[in-house]
């Protein structure tokens, strides 16, 4: 939908119609191609504007249409005609003109802009390239090198970065269609040759090969398997050295490819998903639009580790007054002068005023009193959380909010300390918490839904992906990671090194893998959490603990006081305690043979598929046996909870959605071969719901829900 009115006598004026974000539908392309037909052929418009209703220019395609058949008049041709028109177009950009709708804005002879507006090429972030001329125009308009950075990486850019950059002509912080008016009156009767994007030169780097060698090379490696950037920089490539039509004809084949692409649809299902998880649901029938968040604007935090500082930070560049708590007289002052130190840091990088001023620091937990919210962040020991939130039940006012940061205690434990169960839920941030996109907010079964709303709506406050999950052991990220972990100490039992273990996961996509992660982490965090749970025996070697198979590989590392990169001796060797370069360590290669011998194991090769299907089968059981349990409320949760916080590469989709990529009936026969050959695994035995989703007939993705909710029986 798009309409065409007559304004300031002979100015065209093109509103684009289809909210929230006036996508390129079927529909508003036929309205364009219907109204600048109109205008041009129309002797009383001698200029036309293009502009977008509600404030917004266009957000690009309809992401929407991209799984059916495309019907309607395609892009390319309709920004041809824009382009080619005899009279002077200008778009009057607000809000976005993102990815189609750059394009669009692209195809136009000038390009205003409104201060506030974002712009940008984002197609590669959902595993496409600009393809409606946009990878052809761009680095004609404004170069090579600045055109690869914005299609390869996708960044949104702001008005005065585009136009400094050189494509947008006019920035106004006025009303941007009146000033793109008054401008198109301005040129009328101007020559548009010079103005017409496709018929200008690409200027052209000396070196074109090394420039395109060198970025290639660089994208490669940062892409970790991802395909779209690998093809902008082919599709840029072509706008540097072919003639216009020939660089238009690479663009499409290079896109047709992608557009069918796995990877394509993986990252299309991140795309919704992330804004999906916003509508969280609770197995009480609670939901997200039938509560309403309380207003928080003070808020506490508890304990100044490196969480609670995080934490600090993230609350008080959301805008809240913050109160920080900490009873170690040096580990305030240390604290203290970290969260300044960031809250600075971050305030030059983003030219914003710094939220130093917003933060208390105090050494008595009386100073929470008056906040609205108290996140607990202090160390992981049961006893002590049980403890401060007794103090926090009596010392906080009724309706507070009092929040844990636990990774994996239990919440509803923790609400029984208090006498408002109700009020009590997770906020599980990850480190660095004030970085770190993901947020478990967890709910008991005491949880008030208000409660649960108000905790969603600070993490979107704090600019964090807030998932909704269910109380149990580790929640949705944690639970799910131990069973990949525990598969992957088994495969070094069963003849894998560190090495090729890591380097399976991370062809698949990790940024690292399990090992080097562990190293950074420290494996005296996992070895704290065993020895909670009584699973440790010091200086002994039995591998079946509590009636399973167990590895008791870190263990015996942390004995020895390899913790990883900070003792420099972890499952790889570093120069010094502390650096980050892993090496591979020929004493941990002879103790894992010596281990192998005394545990009477023969040593087998393991390849990259087992490592993959044993470790990323096992987690995605896992995630199965949450969704039945209802611990997640959907495939969605779960998919963003491992992007957003756990590494796994975007364009796979997540566990979950990978798993259907995979097929269902393939997941569910691997880890029954697995299964067969160890059955002193539990983890690897199928979840149930994986079995009754193929009896179903292996639903896609959206549909799984349906199956979940319907009531079967155990017999
Ligand atoms: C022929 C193939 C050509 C491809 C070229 C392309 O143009 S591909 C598309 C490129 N465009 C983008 O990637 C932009 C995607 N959108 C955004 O980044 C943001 O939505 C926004 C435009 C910056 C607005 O952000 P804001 O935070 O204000 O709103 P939401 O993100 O919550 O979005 C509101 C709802 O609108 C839906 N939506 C947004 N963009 C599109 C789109 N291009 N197509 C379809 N739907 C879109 C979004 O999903 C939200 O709806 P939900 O129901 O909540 O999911």
């Amino acid at each position: 939908m798009a309409e065409l009115s007559l304004v300031s006598g002979s100015v065209g004026l093109i509103t684009l119609q289809s909210p929230p974000v006036n996508a390129l539908s079927a529909a508003v392309r036929r309205g364009i191609v219907d109204t600048m037909q109109r205008a041009v052929s129309d002797p009383k418009v001698r200029s036309v504007v293009i502009c977008g209703q509600n404030g917004v220019f266009c957000g690009g395609a309809d992401i929407r249409e991209f799984g059916s058949t495309m019907t309607g008049p395609p892009l390319v041709p309709m920004i041809h005609a824009i382009e080619a028109a005899d009279k002077p177009v200008v778009a009057a950009i607000e809000g976005s003109a993102l990815g189609g709708g750059l394009e669009l804005a692209l195809g136009c002879h000038y390009r205003i802009s409104h201060a506030k507006a974002r712009l940008g090429l984002p197609e590669v972030t959902l595993g496409l390239l600009p393809a409606a001329g946009g990878s052809q125009r761009l680095p004609r308009l404004i170069g090579v090198p600045a055109a690869l950075d914005l299609i390869t990486t996708g960044r949104h850019v702001t008005a005065a970065e585009a136009l400094k950059l050189g494509f947008v002509d006019q920035v106004t912080d006025q009303n941007t269609v009146e000033a793109a008016v008054q401008f198109a009156l301005s040129v009328v009767g101007q020559s548009l040759e010079s103005r017409r994007i496709s018929s200008l030169p690409c200027p052209c780097p000396v070196d074109v090969d090394a420039l395109f060698e060198g970025v290639m090379q660089r994208v490669r490696q940062s892409a970790r398997g991802a395909i779209a950037p690998v093809a902008c920089v082919q599709a840029v490539r072509a706008a540097a050295t072919l003639p216009y039509a020939q660089g238009m004809q690479r663009e499409q084949e290079l896109m047709a490819t992608l557009f069918t692409s796995g990877q394509a649809r993986a990252l299309q299902y991140c795309f919704f998903s992330q804004r999906a998880v916003s509508r969280w649901s609770m197995p009480s029938g609670a939901r997200w639009d039938t509560c309403k968040p309380k207003p928080v604007t003070k808020a506490a935090v508890i304990g100044l580790g490196t969480m609670g500082r995080g934490i600090t930070v993230a609350l008080a560049q959301a805008g809240l007054s913050v109160v920080a708590v900490e009873t170690q007289p040096q580990q305030l002052k240390a604290g203290q002068r970290a969260v300044s130190d960031m809250l600075e840091r971050a305030a030059q990088r983003l030219g914003v005023p710094s939220a130093v001023q917003g933060v208390r620091y105090s050494q008595e937990l009386q100073a929470v009193a008056d906040a609205h919210l108290v996140i607990e962040a202090v160390f992981e020991d049961m006893a002590l959380k049980e403890q401060l939130f007794k103090q926090l039940s009596s010392i906080c006012k009724p309706d507070t909010l009092l929040c844990t940061n636990t990774s994996a205690l239990d919440i509803d434990h923790l609400a029984s300390q208090t006498h408002r169960p109700q009020q009590v839920v997770g906020m599980h941030f990850f480190a660095p918490a004030h970085v770190m996109k993901l947020l478990e907010v967890v709910y008991g079964p005491r949880s008030a839904p208000q409660a649960v709303a108000t905790a969603m709506a600070l993490g979107k406050r704090m600019g964090k992906v807030s998932v909704a999950v269910g109380n149990c052991r580790g929640f949705v990220g944690n639970r799910m990671l131990m069973p990949y972990v525990e598969e992957a100490l088994f495969l070094l039992e069963e003849g894998a090194t560190p090495e090729t273990v890591d380097h399976a996961l991370e062809e698949f996509g990790f940024p690292m893998g399990v090992f080097r992660m562990s190293d950074l982490s420290g494996l005296d965090v996992g070895w704290r959490v065993r020895k909670a749970a009584g699973l440790v025996e010091p200086g002994k070697m039995s591998r079946v603990r509590q009636g399973r198979r167990y590895s008791p590989l870190g263990d015996l590392l942390c004995e020895q006081g390899r913790f990883g990169q900070k003792t420099g001796q972890g499952w790889y060797l570093y120069e010094t305690p502390g650096s980050r370069e892993a090496r591979p360590d020929p004493w941990l290669h002879s103790f894992l043979e010596e281990y192998r011998a005394r545990q009477g194991l023969v040593s087998r090769r393991i390849d990259s598929q087992e490592v993959q299907e044993r470790c990323l089968y096992a987690l995605i059981n896992e995630g199965f046996n949450i969704l039945q349990e209802s611990i997640a409320a959907g495939p969605e949760d779960i998919d963003m909870i491992y992007v957003f916080g756990y590494g796994w590469p975007r364009h796979r989709g997540g566990p979950m959605f990978y798993a259907s990529q995979v097929g269902l009936p393939r997941v569910l026969q691997r880890l029954e071969h697995y299964q067969q050959l160890h059955p002193d695994v539990p983890h690897l035995q199928p979840s149930s719901l994986l079995w009754r989703l193929v009896s179903s007939g292996s639903p896609p993705i959206h549909r799984w829900r349906e199956v979940i909710r319907k009531p079967h029986s155990a017999l």
